[in-house]
């Protein structure tokens, strides 16, 4: 059957418009979870017996001084960097360390790099439209005649987001902080279970900022969402946990008031600051 026939057959509800039933099963544990985990690169261990778990739903934020270890263990969870020891789990079933980085992608874990990288010669419309499909051969089929059913999804992404004026507006006109919106609606278009968002607003003003803040905490709850971030005021304004890396393993753990009073935070980190 050709793609134009199959298409047109409109009982059937496709595959790449059907967010994947997520079989994470968090059922009798946290979505995420390292154990003793290390990495080392020529002999410098840039991540060492690194403990972190992960609540279904919660809003993580990740602390902690330049080479700490923080893109080391976003490239581990997604499969980019293999460790030399230790267990990555996505809930009690899926161990990370056999799996690949698009194997990852598909189970539902969604990275947003600090650099957007939107498609620009297109409308923030589009670039949702295009993150939904997987088969991108279908686009312009997918277009004419299955409107409907991924019209919602994007109008439903496009509210999150803040977007929904801009719809059709090429996203190479976008400001800084709403093409990191649209980048963050082209993950939610996949509906991720686990969202890992690195430095979400280097480079904003304080407006985007504050916009940034209430879509990152919107989105917790839904999905669990990691952020690592330096900006301190913006931790504050959005972490109910906070967790403090420091060579390779976690220093602190706790409330924005808890690690910033700690003395062993404040002197390997926070002082530094100051
Ligand atoms: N591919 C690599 N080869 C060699 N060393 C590496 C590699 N990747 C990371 N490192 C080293 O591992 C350490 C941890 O780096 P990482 O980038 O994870 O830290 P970070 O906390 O993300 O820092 P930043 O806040 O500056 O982004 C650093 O000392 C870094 O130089």
């Amino acid at each position: 059957m050709s793609i134009i026939q199959e298409l047109s057959n409109r009982d059937r509800v496709f595959e790449f418009l059907t967010p994947v039933a997520s079989p994470v099963d968090v059922r009798h544990g946290p979505i995420l979870y390292l154990e003793d985990v290390n990495v080392s690169f020529d002999g410098f261990r840039a991540i060492n017996n690194l403990n972190l778990t992960i609540d279904d739903g919660e809003l993580r934020c990740i602390i902690g001084p330049n080479g700490a270890g923080k893109t080391t263990m976003m490239d581990i969870i997604t499969g980019k960097t293999a460790p030399d020891t230790g267990s990555v789990w996505f809930g009690s079933r899926h161990n990370l360390l056999t799996m690949n980085e698009p194997e990852i992608a598909s189970l539902g874990i969604g990275r947003k790099f600090q650099k957007p990288t939107v498609f620009e010669a297109l409308t923030v419309f589009e670039n949702l439209e295009l993150a939904m499909a997987t088969d991108k051969r279908v686009i312009p089929t997918l277009r004419a005649v299955m409107k409907a059913e991924y019209r919602d999804r994007i109008d439903e992404v496009l509210e999150t987001i803040g977007l929904e004026n801009l719809r059709d507006q090429l996203a190479g006109i976008l400001s800084h902080g709403q093409k990191q919106w649209l980048e963050i609606g082209m993950l939610l278009m996949q509906k991720p279970r686990l969202l890992l968002v690195d430095e979400p607003v280097a480079g904003m003003t304080e407006q985007e900022m504050e916009r940034t803040a209430e879509l990152l905490t919107s989105l917790a709850g839904k999905q669990s969402v990691v952020v690592v971030e330096h900006d301190m005021g913006f931790v504050r304004s959005i972490a109910r946990k906070v967790t403090v890396l420091h060579q390779g393993s976690v220093l602190a753990e706790g409330s924005m008031d808890q690690v910033s009073n700690d003395p062993e935070v404040i002197k390997v980190y926070l002082g530094e600051e100051a």
